[in-house]
């Protein structure tokens, strides 16, 4: 079965847990894609949608989801969101899709937050992925000198690398730029996250720790569901 299969199941298996009238979280990405494709399908009345990207938000329109924002509903009932690794205690990274910000923002504010992926995204220890760290553009090189020392610090040798596409500069939905941090391994995530908040610059992290109630993980058999 493909990751993408995997991925869909997943989706599909966290729209049901949608009831009419919810204020729902969108995530951002390939897998969040399908987890709102399916909700759109099930026609639930009521229902008020907080997208974490523009790419989310678009989708949604398309599907004649009612759209809402987090000034208008500050506090949200469930989201549903994928994620780049998915380590033990559920314990993520994410930020693939350059929209760790609003994704956090919106995590932070909900009651309840469901992580879906496909199963090779399971992983003994975060730190494959490069972690994306959200930095605004004022400064930048001189907040990727002072990222550098705290990965040091964390043993991780190489620096971070500033996130480019065809036409230059990846940036964020907030205009911001991401530097990815080839980890390998991230043997203290909980300190990582700390430090990284700490310099002045970085605006967000892809490390989301403690945050996910839930993971439904699509395999080649079904959806595997994993709690912290
Ligand atoms: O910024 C993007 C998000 O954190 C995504 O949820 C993450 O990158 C996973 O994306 P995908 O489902 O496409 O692998």
């Amino acid at each position: 079965m493909s990751a993408d299969t995997q991925k869909r199941l997943a989706g599909e298996a966290a729209a049901l847990r949608v009831e009419s009238g919810m204020i729902v979280g969108l995530g951002t990405g390939s897998t969040a894609a399908w987890f709102v494709k399916a909700l759109a399908a099930r026609g639930l009345s009521g229902l008020r949608c907080v997208p974490t990207s523009e790419a989310t938000a678009e989708l949604a329109r398309e599907l004649g989801l009612p759209l809402s924002t987090l000034e208008d509903t500050p506090r949200i009932d469930l989201t549903v969101d994928g994620a780049d690794e998915v380590g033990p205690g559920l314990a993520l990274i994410k930020g693939g899709g350059a929209a760790l910000l609003r994704e956090k923002l919106v995590w932070e504010a909900s009651s309840r937050c469901i992580v879906i992926a496909d199963k090779a995204k399971v992983v003994p220890v975060l730190g494959k992925f490069a972690l994306p760290i959200e930095v605004v553009a004022f400064g930048h090189k001189t907040t990727a000198n002072r990222i550098a020392d705290v990965l040091s610090d964390h043993e991780i040798a190489m620096p971070a690398r500033v996130r480019t596409a065809e036409r230059g500069l990846v940036r964020t939905d907030g205009g911001n730029l991401i530097y990815d941090a080839s980890c390998q391994a991230i043997h203290n995530p909980i300190r990582l996250a700390d430090d990284l908040k700490l310099i002045t610059g970085v605006v967000e992290h892809g490390l989301f720790l403690d945050l996910a109630d839930e993971a439904i993980i699509g395999t080649d058999d079904g959806v595997e569901l994993l709690t912290p």
